[in-house]
């Protein structure tokens, strides 16, 4: 069997919350919890779901940036999880990330080519005779000009930043690139550029992408894989084309249909969801999601459904099999019984077959 590029078994991070001038522990945010999921070479895992669901987290506690409380994380058949300072500090070449605000993590005191060759030293991949030569290679790869090299960060455009960025990850020659929402800031059209870019860069050097995001149009365009998180659980988890043609955690449904999109006759449900995000803070109890679901039940609220293959996606709902499909009369987000009537009546119809 092939071993899968990256790996996560029951990825854990809880923060602890302290309060007063003794800092005692007041709460935990479970920011992300219990999240299994492998991503194979060449393929882009998009992550998906609303401000503060933990996907920066766990993007994060993919490379260990902040401390897993729990789980395990192998790349290859290296558990990262496992590792020293040292062996951390080795692994981190293959793995790299990159940042929504690339101004944040660059230095504003070092030029481009500064940048560039801090990483290829530190890691021995150049030497001083050959790291101009591999500057140049990274400042081709990410569309910049040769002259943009001995410029400063702020003498750039936010598309051009990323570039940068992007050309930072790119200098160890990782195997997997976490994207933390690198398009979010740019403008549409430089969007869709640095896209292409990630793209291409994918289909020349090879790399897994965790491309993490709020934009569902962007990671349709994207990714061929693709998991939802909810207050820090996976709770759906397809292929790309599964999950947008027949989304079956409600979640799910809500944030397809609350998307803005150009072919308005391409998704008729209306959101199926009332409220707003409850915090990681103050946790449901059951499925975390039954605040806010029409088609909850009593099971919904006292049992949290565990992620299993439905179909072709992995989900956590109670209601999976009977999902509305997309057959059905437009619904009403503010009538919950009709919704339930549509549930029933879809559960009725697929006990017949
Ligand atoms: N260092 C921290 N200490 C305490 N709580 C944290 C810390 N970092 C994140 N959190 C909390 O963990 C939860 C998940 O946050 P995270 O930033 O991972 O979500 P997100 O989905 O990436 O949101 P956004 O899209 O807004 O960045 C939130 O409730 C957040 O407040």
């Amino acid at each position: 069997m092939m071993t899968a590029l990256l790996r996560t078994e029951g990825l854990t991070k809880h923060f602890p919350v302290r309060r007063g001038t003794l800092r005692r522990q007041a709460g935990t945010v479970q920011a992300v919890t219990d999240v299994s999921f492998q991503l194979d070479a060449d393929e882009t895992l998009a992550i998906v779901g609303e401000s503060g669901c933990g996907k920066s987290t766990l993007g994060r506690a993919l490379l260990r940036l902040h401390e897993p409380s729990g789980g395990k994380v192998w790349l290859k058949d290296m558990d990262i999880t496992a590792l020293n300072h040292q062996g951390l500090r080795e692994a981190r070449k293959h793995m790299q990330i990159i940042f929504q605000d690339p101004f944040g993590s660059l230095n504003p005191r070092m030029t481009v080519r500064e940048t560039l060759s801090e990483p290829l030293l530190l890691h021995g991949l150049a030497t001083s005779a050959t790291v101009r030569a591999e500057t140049d290679r990274l400042i081709d790869l990410c569309g910049l000009a040769r002259w943009h090299a001995e410029r400063y960060p702020h003498e750039f455009s936010g598309g051009q930043r990323q570039r940068v960025g992007i050309a930072r990850a790119l200098a160890t020659r990782p195997m997997l690139i976490v994207c933390d929402e690198p398009v979010s800031a740019l403008d549409v059209s430089v969007q869709a550029q640095i896209v292409n870019l990630l793209q291409d860069l994918q289909r020349e050097l090879g790399m897994a992408y965790v491309f993490i995001s709020h934009d569902l149009a962007v990671v349709r365009h994207i990714a061929r894989k693709v998991a939802v998180m909810y207050l820090g659980r996976i709770v759906e988890e397809a292929t790309t084309e599964a999950l947008f043609t027949s989304p079956r955690h409600p979640y799910t449904r809500m944030l397809i249909d609350s998307a803005p999109r150009p072919d308005p006759t391409a998704l008729r449900h209306k959101a199926s969801a009332k409220g707003g995000t409850p915090s990681a803070l103050a946790m449901p109890s059951g499925c975390a999601f039954h605040p806010r679901c029409v088609l909850a039940d009593d099971r919904c609220r006292t049992i949290r459904p565990e992620l299993r293959q439905v179909g072709q996606s992995r989900v956590a709902c109670h209601f999976a099999e009977t999902a509305i499909s997309d057959n059905v009369v437009p619904t009403r987000a503010d009538s919950p019984a009709l919704m339930r009537r549509l549930a029933v009546l879809e559960q009725a119809r697929a006990g017949q077959k």
